[in-house]
């Protein structure tokens, strides 16, 4: 047998950590003697053949950096079987053994796909969101929520100075991990996700037990899965008369250095990604479940149901006044 070629891709939207993985795999891949390609822009780039040869030189002076040195991208073309064949006819064609596709649900999906159709991949959970049920974490995630929680003791320092309510929204897209966290890292008065049925009265009624107490300036955390930043803080400032304002923090927590978190964890996760592969084992999503690195078959991982912490939620809301 000639030597095994494995590609490495980064999909769907970049998270902190996302080139440690990238340099751990390729890294992992050339000391076991494998030839690697850099796949760029995701299933984009694999389509239309975007792909280069990479040495230990080409993962140098990334660990430290956020983004992707692969750029990424969303690619609806692969959403349809005509654009996964195309991508399994390039495989073939580049002598591609196997992938590493680093990205979220989205991108496992399409990972399984080709997997199904011969080209064996194995998934690295990139994304802030925490929201891939098979692991406890995510690359990416803990370096978003220190972006977070450092914005959010800026507005802080502003809401303290002018007595007002700030309502801010984190990302998450349809999970609030990312809001729980970072609310009550922030003190927050009230965390609002889409876990956890809220009525705004709650929320003016928590508001109004902190003045009570001597309260002048209150956060609110929403998840972007809920949304409605103006919405609700209209909804406050005419229900309390505190003046209240909105921040919807956006792409901030996407960017930057990833932390020692996000290293470490992109760092074990590629080394087992191309263990798997250098077994001929493919159709695989790794995790990290109570601190050792773990692998699922790629349906089963999808099927899996993350819980919310509600423990941590309803400690939030007891410390929060
Ligand atoms: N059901 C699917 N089948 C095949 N490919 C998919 C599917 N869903 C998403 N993808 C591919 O994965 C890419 C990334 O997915 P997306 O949901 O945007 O991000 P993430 O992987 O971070 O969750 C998509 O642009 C598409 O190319
Ligand atoms: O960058 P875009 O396309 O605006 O997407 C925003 C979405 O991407 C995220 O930042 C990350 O989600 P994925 O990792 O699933 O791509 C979500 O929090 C947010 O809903
Ligand atoms: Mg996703």
């Amino acid at each position: 047998m000639g030597q095994k070629t494995i590609g490495v891709l980064t999909s769907g939207g970049d998270a902190p950590g996302m080139n440690a993985a990238v340099r751990s795999v390729v890294r992992t891949a050339l000391k076991k003697g494998f030839r690697v390609l850099g796949i760029q822009r995701g299933y984009n780039g694999l389509i239309h053949g975007e792909m280069f040869e990479m040495n230990m030189r080409s993962v140098s002076d990334i660990i430290h950096r956020g983004g992707t040195i692969l750029y990424t991208a969303r690619c609806l073309e692969f959403k349809e079987e005509a654009g996964v064949l195309k991508a399994v006819e390039v495989c073939k064609n580049a002598g591609i053994d196997g992938i590493v596709v680093i990205g979220g649900d989205g991108s496992f999906r399409g990972a399984a796909d080709l997997s199904r159709l011969g080209v064996p991949c194995v998934g690295i959970p990139g994304t802030i969101d925490n929201d891939i049920s098979c692991t406890d974490y995510t690359i990416g995630y803990d370096t978003a929520m220190n972006t977070a929680v450092e914005m959010i003791d800026k507005i802080r320092d502003t809401a303290q100075s002018h007595d007002r309510c700030s309502v801010v929204e984190v990302m998450g897209r349809h999970a609030g991990h990312i809001a729980l966290n970072t609310g009550i890292a922030c003190g927050a008065s009230y965390i609002i996700v889409p876990e956890v049925e809220y009525d705004v009265n709650d929320v003016v009624k928590k508001i109004r037990a902190a003045g009570e107490l001597g309260k002048h300036h209150f956060i609110i955390l929403v998840a972007e899965g809920i949304g409605k930043v103006d919405e609700i803080s209209r909804q406050i400032e005419e229900a309390t008369g505190i003046e209240t304002r909105g921040t919807v923090l956006g792409h901030v927590q996407r960017g930057g250095n990833p932390t020692v978190r996000d290293r470490v964890v992109a760092s074990r996760m590629g080394y087992r990604a191309v263990e798997l592969l250098e077994n001929g084992i493919g159709n695989r999503v790794i995790g990290i479940k109570d601190s050792d690195i773990v692998d699922y078959d790629i349906q089963e991982a999808l099927k899996m149901k993350k819980d919310f912490d509600m423990e941590l939620y309803h400690i939030a809301n007891e410390i929060s006044f």
